[in-house]
């Protein structure tokens, strides 16, 4: 749980937000639930139930089949304890973005080198408590016995619940609007949620609860760490816009990969911005990994020529490309980059084996185009959301799921090396729904 803690912590703008617009969205209209028990779920994917005889809530449309195009949910990958995790245990490498279980079929299995001491499972969580199986009786739900108050438990709050009707979806589908997820997402999210349950009354929890079921539904199959191939030297090409967060990222992958006992070599591709170099250096030093650099104004595909030669010779595992993001001017930086990639083909035609984008979680919708737009000037493989910590805009990563399907190999929540984390997508749904359970 304390990974999910500190992710809530720092996306506490963006759930927040939800969690302030879904109990607006209850408390208007809806009306206390003396019982405080839920209404039996009657929706498509709840178990079969006995009918009641005074419900009146329509009986479900039939079980629409899945829509074909998403992959099931993959299993959740193994998680490293986060590095400022007190609970976790001391030095632990970072394991997750080093390990390459989701390689496509062509390539093969990741290299036998890669370090076996790496934790297996969450070694410092517990998993959330499973919902009691056992009825309570509504006496003992409404009030605590004398145990439960001499402990401090007091008095149950009523709960609220809302019969879900088409204003409170539209309701739904704008609060969603409002929190980044785009229109089509929002729109879809909100039919989901509301499949099989017109007409159930709900509580905020309940709601929270579904929102945060679709919402990891979505992610699951884009939750992918970065592959590593037994290749060497994989390059790793670095785009972005300016100020996204490139930089960073890269000193954060390659403390990472050090961690999990990689050679890795960065190339400070940037060559127009001395300040941008100077920048990267920090972070080799930070990280313990050579960079090369070139004089401000010269090519940078020639550094990074240079720098896949250096690579190879040093026998490194890794090649980090930095790139300029002036999007100013796409044709000299679609040229540019192009070049580059020209260039190590030279010295491998399989290179660059990832170009990951990186983008800033905080620009919200504008992470749509720029996707788009990256899309057109490089082969983008995957992705990695910064600045989430902090930013009220999480609702975009669902959107960029949804819409384009690229892998998310791992989120920014901060600005030290440390605060690159796996991405997970329930922890992320949770943090982002304010949902305390699923
Ligand atoms: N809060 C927060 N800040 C971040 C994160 N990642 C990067 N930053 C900050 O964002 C700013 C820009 O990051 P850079 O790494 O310099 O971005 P860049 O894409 O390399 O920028 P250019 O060199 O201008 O192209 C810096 O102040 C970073 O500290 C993150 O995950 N969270």
């Amino acid at each position: 749980m304390a990974f999910l803690k500190k992710l809530k912590d720092r996306l506490f703008k963006s759930s927040s937000k939800i969690d302030e617009g879904l109990e607006a969205i209850v408390e208007e209209g809806g009306e206390v639930d003396p019982g405080g028990a839920p209404e039996p779920d009657t929706s498509p994917e709840a178990p079969p139930e006995a009918p009641q005889p005074s419900d009146p809530v329509p009986a479900p449309e039939p079980l629409p089949a899945p829509a074909p195009d998403l992959p099931e949910p993959r299993p959740a990958p193994q998680e490293a304890p986060m590095p400022s995790d007190p609970a976790a245990p001391p030095a632990a490498p970072a394991p997750d973005l080093p390990q390459a279980p989701q390689a496509p079929e062509e390539i093969p299995e990741a290299p036998s080198e890669m370090p076996d001491d790496l934790p297996q499972e969450r070694p410092a969580e517990t998993p959330a408590p499973a919902p009691t199986p056992v009825e309570i009786p509504q006496e003992e739900r409404a009030r605590p016995g004398i145990l439960g108050r001499l402990m401090g438990r007091r008095e149950a709050a009523p709960v609220l619940r809302r019969v879900l009707d088409d204003e409170m979806i539209e309701q739904l589908e704008e609060l969603l609007i409002a929190a980044d997820m785009g229109v089509d997402t929002a729109l879809r999210v909100a039919a989901n949620m509301a499949e099989g349950r017109i007409g159930r009354k709900l509580s905020v929890d309940e709601i929270k609860t579904l929102l945060a079921d679709e919402v990891t539904r979505i992610m699951e199959p884009v939750a992918r760490p970065l592959p590593l191939y037994p290749k060497t030297p994989q390059v790793v090409l670095v785009v972005g816009v300016n100020g996204s967060g490139k930089t960073t990222t890269i000193g954060k992958l390659a403390s990472q990969f050090r961690a999990a006992g990689k050679s890795v070599v960065i190339a400070a591709g940037d060559t127009f911005r001395a300040a941008a170099v100077e920048q990267l250096q920090v972070w080799g030093e930070r990280a313990g990994v050579p960079v090369l650099t070139a004089p401000e104004g010269s090519d940078p595909a020639s550094l990074a020529f240079d720098a896949m030669t250096k690579a190879e010779a040093d026998g490194a595992d890794l090649l980090l490309i930095d790139t300029a993001g002036r999007l100013q001017n796409r044709a000299d930086l679609m040229e540019e980059l192009a070049k580059i990639v020209r260039v190590i083909r030279k010295k491998d035609p399989d290179a660059p084996h990832n170009t990951l984008l990186v983008l800033d979680a905080s620009t919200g919708q504008n992470a749509l185009s720029q996707v788009e737009t990256f899309r057109k000037l490089a082969d983008v493989s995957g992705l990695v959301m910064t600045k989430l910590d902090g930013t009220a805009k999480g609702g975009v990563l669902v959107a960029l799921a949804d819409k384009f399907g690229l892998p998310i190999h791992a989120i920014g929540v901060g600005e030290q090396i440390d605060d690159l984390a796996p991405f997970d997508p329930r922890d992320f749904a949770n943090a982002l729904t304010g949902a305390t359970n699923g």
